[in-house]
């Protein structure tokens, strides 16, 4: 199968349920996924080719930020509870799922902002260094933790400051300071691809808190506006979901307010074909992992409709069918596999952006 065609139900088999497509939807009053049904009158708009994409990235942010906006939410819950998910082994929880309640329940059916209207400028020193001495006094979880081999040599090397860990797997200060000085500012955001469960989410939260960068999820977006994943498979089908998906990705990569974010997107979305093309050109991390690194995050998982009812054997499907996809789209490669640290994973991503901001400059220049 071509990794450039399309990942609609028809094609690739992939979906989730039998129900409606957006456009057969039914609007079921005071369901709290009537948001969805209105989501589905206004029809996506067209992706932008390229070129466009830069010229908006040109154009100053004109609207003041929106404290407490859907896109502040999901920052800050990324900033302060980077570690939520579930450890590897238990049922994982999506990212939607690890929000507070209060937050994914009440998505605004009226307006969502736009991702315009909240724009975001460079974090001050000050406010990492806040916010990653917070982090440093924060608990790890145990899932990284009593996974993490000792680090080899050429690890250390290639990371300095990941051997400055003390024992219970925190930051040590040392390494939070050069954290703190390899803060760069970004042309565009660092966007995670790869499969279900590789830990693009996972990863994605702890890159931004390491390095100071914001972030945001593309599922926990959709989640936001427009209800559940899960609920909206089943009751709107996938081809509607991906729609949703183009729509929240197209606001975050045309916008110039999200340089300096960490952006994982949802497993599926590079296979359609208007997400691909706003792809091109980005910072694009694919996190490559394999069956049995995910197997135990998945085994026994209701969360990924696309993966029932066999998570293992599906995702090893559905996987063949998109590698291609994934490796021509990325223009790095974080290898997950097995039980790495997450702190040398995160440099190893860091150090990719640094390197390639060079290039990515003279991109926009020519
Ligand atoms: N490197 C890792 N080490 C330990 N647990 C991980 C790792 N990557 C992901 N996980 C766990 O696996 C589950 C799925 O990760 P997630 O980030 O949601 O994947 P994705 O966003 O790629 O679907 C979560 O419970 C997460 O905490
Ligand atoms: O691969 C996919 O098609 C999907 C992946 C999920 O995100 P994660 O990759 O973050 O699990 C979510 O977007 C949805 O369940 C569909
Ligand atoms: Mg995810």
């Amino acid at each position: 199968m071509s990794g450039r065609e399309q990942n609609t139900p028809a094609k690739s088999g992939f979906a989730g349920g039998s129900a409606a497509s957006s456009a057969t939807a039914r609007v079921i009053p005071s369901s709290p996924l009537a948001r969805i049904a209105a989501a589905t009158q206004k029809q996506p708009q067209p992706p932008e080719p390229h070129h466009q994409v830069q010229q908006v990235q040109e154009e100053a942010p004109s609207a003041v930020p929106r404290p407490g906006s859907w896109l502040d939410r999901g920052f800050s819950r990324a900033a302060e509870n980077p570690a939520d998910s579930s450890p590897a082994g238990g049922e994982e929880k999506t990212s939607a799922e690890n929000a507070p309640a209060q937050e994914t329940g009440v998505a605004s059916a009226k307006t969502p902002p736009t991702v315009a209207q909240t724009p975001k400028t460079a974090p001050s020193f000050a406010a990492i260094a806040a916010r990653v001495a917070a982090a440093s006094r924060q608990k790890p979880e145990p899932a990284v933790n009593s996974a993490q081999p000792a680090l080899s040599e050429e690890q250390v090397h290639e990371n300095p400051g990941a051997e400055h860990k003390d024992t219970d797997g925190m930051i040590h200060p040392q390494q939070v300071r050069e954290m703190q000085e390899s803060f760069a500012e970004m042309t565009r955001p660092i966007v995670l691809i790869g499969p279900m469960a590789a830990g693009k989410t996972y990863i994605g939260t702890h890159l931004a808190r390491f390095y100071g960068y914001e972030f945001l999820d593309a599922d926990q977006l959709i989640v936001e506006r427009y209800g559940e994943v899960s609920e909206i498979f089943e009751i709107f089908g996938e081809a509607h979901f991906r729609e949703l998906e183009v729509k929240v990705i197209e606001e975050v990569l045309t916008s110039p307010a999200y340089r300096n974010t960490v952006f994982s997107l949802g497993g599926g979305a590079p296979m359609t074909d208007a997400v691909a093309q706003l792809l091109r050109g980005q910072n694009v991390v694919y996190i490559l992992v394999d069956a049995p690194t995910v197997e135990p995050r998945i085994t026994g998982s209701k969360t990924r409709p696309l993966l029932q009812p066999n998570p293992v054997q599906r995702w090893s499907e559905i996987f063949e069918h998109r590698r291609e996809r994934y490796e021509s789209l990325a223009t790095y490669t974080l290898d997950a596999r097995g039980a790495r640290p997450i702190g040398v994973m995160a440099a190893e991503i860091q150090s990719f952006v640094l390197a390639s901001r060079k290039e990515n400059l003279k991109h926009d220049r020519g």
